[in-house]
């Protein structure tokens, strides 16, 4: 259990009416401020451009609350945590309004957490606008939300905009993936358990999978979706994390700077897609109608405020590779989507086979292990494996066999915390290291860039899928031409 050690502070919630906000930032504060994890002298401001009451922002969370959460509310939660809330009406592009926050947060030496849950074009503003009200000094801390930026260069601008009135260490750019138990589960599975820790590489290692597959379409989201994609989306910030979290070298510990250096390393190896490669190498997808669990669905260009013309992906399939001493020769496919049969993140080591079967009697070719990490759902870890069947043959029977740690099961007592409980958490106390750094968000952007580039320069477009199935034929064959398959 994490003590209660961050000091007491202002954590102000800018978009606070927003989606995420609603769903995700305000349920999880609740949940820490049930685990009393909230310092008793924090408080929460939220910050939208409405005229609201004191009385009808706290209707406003006990709603988001009751709509979001899958939990009743405990009374005696809701009365320590209503009593931390307060609102401030700020129009964020308006530098003269924050005036008004300056009222509503201590200014002494106390830590001021701005979250920016807000479209990233108004970042800059509303840093500004901070400034201008004499908001930030040494203990005020900036979160951004993601994508930052739309490509590398649009990148730059919102961190340059961030970076006039914030340094490096003041600035926490959220990926909720690194937040999620079961990605730092990774660091303990691969850095404290030498059984994985010694086999990490091309010498054991055939191949990697990673898939994050979504049942869900764009819930209502197009605009922002149409204009990202599911590249942008999800490829760019969560995949590119998590393939990093895979392959890095072992940081030298668990602080902020080892971890994000080996991970920018990574990024930084992962070999260019060009217009030569790119059609051996990637795939594109865009959902039409189906059915997904005996429910149909509508297609990309049916969905509300669609412009039908949209060449949008909402899957892309990808083999990434990574040109270092480690990984040589050994591909990681990525994969992910919308609207996919179901939910599912995981991630996929196959192991290579051995090199001298001496059990051919009974067994033609030996499998090779798998090890298959579970993020969501049934988060576990799956090692697939042959032993011996029991019995008095003559010769060896072996059987393909599984060893399954299931979380719910082994850690019963605990629940899963949400991924944004944790960060909040740790963006509370001042801890970097779930945190993405400039760097990486840069050298990620910059090989993306280079698909689109590549897409562009060969006029390729997404190819359908019907919702409910696992993306475009392209996807299988990616790896079918590897002599390979998905699991
Ligand atoms: N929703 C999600 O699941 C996820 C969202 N994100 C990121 O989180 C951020 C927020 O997303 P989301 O909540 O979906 O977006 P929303 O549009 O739902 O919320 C953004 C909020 O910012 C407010 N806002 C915008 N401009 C101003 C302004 N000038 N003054 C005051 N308020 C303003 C909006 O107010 P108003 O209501 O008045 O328009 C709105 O409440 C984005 O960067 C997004 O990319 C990241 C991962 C997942
Ligand atoms: O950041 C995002 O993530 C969600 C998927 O998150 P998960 O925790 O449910 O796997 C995705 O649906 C959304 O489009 C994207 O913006």
């Amino acid at each position: 259990m994490v003590s209660q050690t961050h000091k007491p502070c202002d954590l102000v919630l800018f978009g606070t009416k927003g989606d995420l906000a609603r769903r995700k930032l305000l349920p999880s504060l609740y949940q820490l401020e049930k685990a009393e994890l909230l310092n008793a002298n924090s408080r929460i401001v939220g910050v939208a451009r409405h005229e609201l009451s004191q009385s009808e922002y706290v209707d406003l969370v006990h709603e988001a609350l009751q709509t979001f959460m899958k939990e009743e509310i405990c009374e005696e939660t809701w009365s320590r945590f209503s009593a931390k809330l307060d609102y401030c009406k700020v129009d964020m592009k308006n530098e003269a309004e924050y005036s008004e926050l300056a009222k509503h947060v201590d200014q002494s030496q106390r830590v001021m957490v701005n979250y920016f849950s807000t479209p990233p074009s108004i970042f800059g503003a509303i840093c500004k606008g901070l400034k201008a009200a004499g908001l930030i000094n040494d203990e005020t801390r900036v979160v951004l939300e993601k994508p930052i930026g739309h490509d590398l260069e649009s990148s730059k601008v919102i961190n340059d905009q961030v970076a006039e009135f914030f340094s490096e260490d003041q600035t926490y750019r959220i990926d909720h993936y690194l937040g999620k138990e079961t990605t730092l589960n990774l660091l303990a599975l691969r850095f404290a358990n030498s059984l994985f820790a010694n086999n990490w590489d091309h010498n054991c290692i055939d191949h990697v999978q990673i898939t994050v597959a979504e049942e869900v379409g764009i819930e209502g989201r197009w605009g922002y979706f149409d204009d990202a994609g599911q590249m942008r989306d999800m490829v760019q910030n969560h995949l590119l994390q998590v393939l990093s979290l895979v392959a890095m070298n072992p940081p030298v510990s668990l602080d902020a700077s080892s971890v994000r250096d080996e991970k920018v390393r990574v990024m930084k190896c992962l070999r260019p897609i060009t217009k030569e490669t790119v059609k051996e190498k990637t795939v594109r997808g865009q959902y039409s109608a189906g059915v997904i669990k005996g429910k149909s669905v509508p297609g990309y260009l049916e969905e509300e405020g669609a412009n039908t013309e949209s060449n949008t992906e909402s899957f892309v399939a990808l083999r990434v590779d990574i040109d270092n001493w480690r990984w040589s020769g050994v591909p990681f496919y990525l994969r992910t989507g919308k609207r996919m049969p179901e939910k599912l993140t995981e991630i996929v080591i196959h192991f290579k086979n051995m090199p001298h079967n001496i059990f051919k009697e009974s067994y033609g070719t030996l499998p090779a292990n798998v090890l298959t990490i579970r993020m969501q759902p049934r988060e576990g870890v799956e090692v697939q494996m042959l032993n011996k069947v029991p019995g008095l043959d003559d010769h060896m029977v072996l059987q393909e066999t599984k060893l399954d740690l299931s979380f719910s099961e082994a850690f019963k007592d605990q629940r899963i915390a949400d991924a944004y409980e944790r960060l909040l958490l740790e963006a509370l106390l001042g801890n970097q290291s779930l945190f993405v750094r400039r760097d990486e968000v840069e050298a990620a952007w910059s090989w993306v860039d280079g698909i689109f580039k590549a897409w562009e320069q060969t006029l390729d477009k997404p190819k359908p899928y019907p919702a409910g199935t696992w993306g475009p034929e392209g996807a299988a064959l990616l790896l079918a031409k590897d002599g390979r398959e998905w699991d």
